[in-house]
């Protein structure tokens, strides 16, 4: 298990300066971004800023498996928001092998879920395939779809691992997770990260929808 630490702030403000952090490092960049509704003001914010978009590339940590015009759509969502900016945004994909990232950032569903990998689901240690499907069982009723998620070891692959997530509720996953609870998946990504992973919990609630892009 690598360094974990709690952020001092936890607003759009503070997240989007730790993301364009490592965006602005030397070289190109490779980073990961999940879907839901927590990151919608985070994306709004980060999109706004001047930052090397040109060498940045945007990749998803999960997706539903609909068509990218789907509002659903993850890859859909993120293109709209960066497509004023130079960077590139790849959909994920079952037969590209992931990078190494600079940075994966990822929430935290109230069912426990972390990019589309669900409670009690076998976490091991495989590296392949690194691009998984997954079957929700039930579906999540906010959004039911079949997904596709990158496994835990190719999440884990990042020098830095972001934890965004608002409420009470969720501060108590995270907590049960840190404590070893081996039925999250956040409990095996926190124990494979290879960076240090920062997480980003503050009590106020996410919007109640996610923004469109
Ligand atoms: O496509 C998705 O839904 C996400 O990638 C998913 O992992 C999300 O980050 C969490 O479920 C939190 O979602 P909320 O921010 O909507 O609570």
């Amino acid at each position: 298990m690598s360094e974990i630490v709690w952020a001092a702030r936890a607003d759009t403000h503070a997240m989007a300066s730790h993301i364009a952090g490592v965006i602005c490092a030397r070289g190109r960049r490779s980073i990961a971004l999940p879907g839901g509704r927590t990151p919608g003001p985070l994306f709004e914010e980060l999109r706004r800023r001047s930052l090397p978009w040109g060498k940045t590339r945007i990749s998803l940590t999960d997706d539903r498996i609909v068509p990218e015009h789907h509002p659903a759509s993850n890859f859909g969502l993120l293109s709209r928001f960066f497509d004023a900016t130079a960077a590139q945004v790849a959909p994920l994909s079952e037969d590209e092998a992931p990078p190494r990232f600079d940075l994966v950032c990822v929430g935290v569903g109230l069912d426990g879920s972390v990019a589309s990998l669900f409670p009690n689901m076998p976490f091991d240690r495989e590296t392949a395939p690194a691009t998984i499907r997954v079957a929700p069982d039930p579906l999540p009723a906010d959004a039911p779809f079949e997904r596709l998620s990158l496994n835990i070891p190719a999440l884990a692959q990042t020098d830095h691992l972001m934890i965004i997530a608002r409420g009470r509720a969720k501060r108590d996953i995270i907590d049960r997770a840190l404590s070893g609870d081996e039925r999250l998946p956040l409990c095996h990504l926190v124990r494979q990260a290879q960076g240090r992973t920062t997480i980003f919990w503050s009590l106020r609630e996410a919007p109640s929808a996610r923004m469109a892009g």
